[in-house]
């Protein structure tokens, strides 16, 4: 599963880099406290995170996508006297369905995440 923050360049522009950070952390432990033990969740770029979810069919990914999608846009995230609101954008891909090798999966879930934001964002796309 790719997760990308949308429009993260805007929260830096408006409320700073440092507050950008604070809430780079907040959503990373608001998506670990959504997920599973078994679930792996890794920071692959700026604003862009990637989860492994083993063992897990593409309906259950949905459910875990949205709880995700919705924790996000519901949290109101609190810093010094400022309220932040954020959304994400997510895409995924499915081993056997879209490939087994973990670069062809990353693609695909790239390229839907993508897809999500041409959608408008606040989304997940499944293909
Ligand atoms: N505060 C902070 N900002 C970061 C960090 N890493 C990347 N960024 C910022 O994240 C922003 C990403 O901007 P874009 O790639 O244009 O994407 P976006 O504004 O999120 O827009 P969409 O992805 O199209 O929804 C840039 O402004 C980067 O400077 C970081 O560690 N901390």
């Amino acid at each position: 599963m790719c997760l990308d923050l949308d429009h993260f360049k805007t929260v830096n522009d408006v409320h700073g880099h440092q507050v950008g950070d604070q809430v780079l952390k907040q959503v990373a432990s608001t998506m670990e406290e959504n997920l599973r033990p078994s679930d792996l969740l890794a920071r692959v770029g700026g604003e862009e995170f990637q989860v492994l979810l083993p063992d897990t069919d593409i309906e259950q990914a949905g459910e875990i996508a949205e709880r995700i999608r919705s924790t996000l846009y519901d949290l109101e995230i609190r810093l010094n006297d400022k309220v932040v609101k954020i959304t994400v954008s997510v895409g995924f891909a499915q081993t056997g369905r879209d490939g087994e090798d973990i670069d062809s999966l990353m693609r695909i879930g790239d390229q839907r995440l993508y897809e999500a934001k041409a959608l408008g964002r606040n989304r997940w796309v499944t293909g």
